[in-house]
């Protein structure tokens, strides 16, 4: 293998507040992170709104000076000089997005939730195989050293069999206030807004990676799903849910809940959002979910042991740096994320939808674009 890092160059689609995060992570220096293989570039970034916002963003994230802007997504999915394009639009817009890129032969990797519902994800996947194009879901804590931490004790047993995961990720938000006139992407049901689908995706995650990734292919069967679902009455977006997993090949059971009103960690004390409980101890995760820095592994007489993973910058890299090794390696997906995997969550949170009669204007539920 070459010594030198393989270069990865991004055309960032959209110039919200995660692109920025996003795009300052990529300018990090990978060495920062001991990662020496791949490297980041920012080749444009584009913006719906105007050609000033997408040079604004530039300069904002210290971005090269000849980072090419451009004022419609259209002009960055044909620039032939952009490797990959990120999707960083709210969830609404995510298949319109991403069926842009990969039409025009780009590979793509989008934010989480990765579409309003599953047969859009379906499509996208289609459009992808179709186009010979890799493509992934960015769900950013799966990359971090922690989680794969995590999956590594629970798939070598250290806490013998998982039975039971539980994970939250409550937020308070004040959304009554906060976001009063309605038009905030967490409450915006013309955004796909909703605690379900902007923060529950995280504690599915948490299921996820512990009760179904470690599972070999052949026992990676669909969740049964039971759910309730409290609503945000102002807009009828739910504000708060718990789901109820039982994956059949284990007979293990997952409950994940996420809402907006309350918080499990308000003092940011180290609580918990996850418990994965197996049948020789438990390892427990401390809030947030979404970026966790520690872990504490408790067995049956033994002294809890705590592991710290810190995050230098703000964790996004880590994602970033795994898709251009699959780019490098030719893949078409990445098996930390899987495009199966994907849409098994995207699954769930359509039953969780279906089951408390919450649905979206058709205009963003449809598949017609
Ligand atoms: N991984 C993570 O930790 C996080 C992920 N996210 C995900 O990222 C996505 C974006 O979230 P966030 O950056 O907070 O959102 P923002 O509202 O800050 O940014 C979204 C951007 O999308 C573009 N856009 C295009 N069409 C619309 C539209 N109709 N309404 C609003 N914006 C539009 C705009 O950029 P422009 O005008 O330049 O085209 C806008 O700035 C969401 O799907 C969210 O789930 C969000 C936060 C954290
Ligand atoms: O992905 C996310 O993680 C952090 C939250 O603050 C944010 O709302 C959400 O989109």
């Amino acid at each position: 293998m070459s010594s030198e890092p393989y270069t990865v160059r991004w055309g960032i689609l959209a110039c919200g507040w995660i692109a920025s995060v996003f795009s300052e992570d990529l300018l990090r220096d990978p060495a920062t992170r001991n990662v020496h293989d791949v490297h980041h570039h920012i080749q444009a970034v584009a913006s719906s709104t105007s050609v000033d916002k997408a040079k604004d963003f530039i300069a904002k994230v210290k971005a090269p000076s000849s980072t090419t802007a451009y004022g419609s997504y259209e002009e960055l999915v044909a620039d032939p000089n952009i490797d990959i394009i990120y999707v960083a639009t709210p969830h609404s817009h995510h298949f319109q997005n991403c069926l842009l890129a990969l039409n025009a032969g780009k590979n793509v990797l989008c934010e989480k939730p990765f579409t309003v519902n599953a047969p859009q994800l379906e499509i996208l996947i289609k459009v992808a195989k179709e186009k010979g194009v890799f493509m992934m879901e960015a769900v950013w804590t799966r990359f971090f050293p922690l989680s794969r931490e995590v999956r590594r004790l629970v798939a070598e047993g250290e806490i013998g069999d998982v039975k039971k995961v539980f994970a939250w990720l409550d937020l308070a938000q004040d959304p009554e206030e906060k976001y009063k006139d309605g038009k905030h992407r967490m409450v915006n049901p013309d955004l796909a807004g909703g605690a379900l689908l902007d923060l529950g995706l995280y504690p599915l995650t948490w299921l996820f990676q512990t009760l179904y990734h470690p599972l070999p292919p052949s026992s990676q069967s669909s969740p049964k799903v039971t759910s309730s679902i409290v609503f945000h009455p102002p807009t009828g977006v739910d504000a708060s849910n718990i789901v109820l997993l039982t994956f059949p090949s284990t007979g293990a059971l997952g409950v994940a809940s996420s809402g907006m009103h309350v918080s499990n960690d308000t003092s940011s004390l180290g609580l918990p959002c996850a418990r994965i409980l197996g049948t020789k101890g438990e390892i427990t995760i401390t809030h947030p979910a979404y970026c966790p820095t520690k872990f504490t592994v408790y067995k049956e007489g033994e002294e809890p042991v705590e592991r710290v993973f810190p995050i230098p910058g703000a964790g996004m890299f880590w994602e970033a740096d795994e898709t251009a090794r699959c780019l490098r390696d030719g893949k078409k997906e990445c098996e930390v994320m899987p495009l199966a995997e994907s849409l098994e969550v995207m699954r769930v949170m359509d039953s969780v939808r279906a089951q408390n009669g919450f649905r979206y204007p058709e205009e963003i539920e449809s598949v017609e674009y």
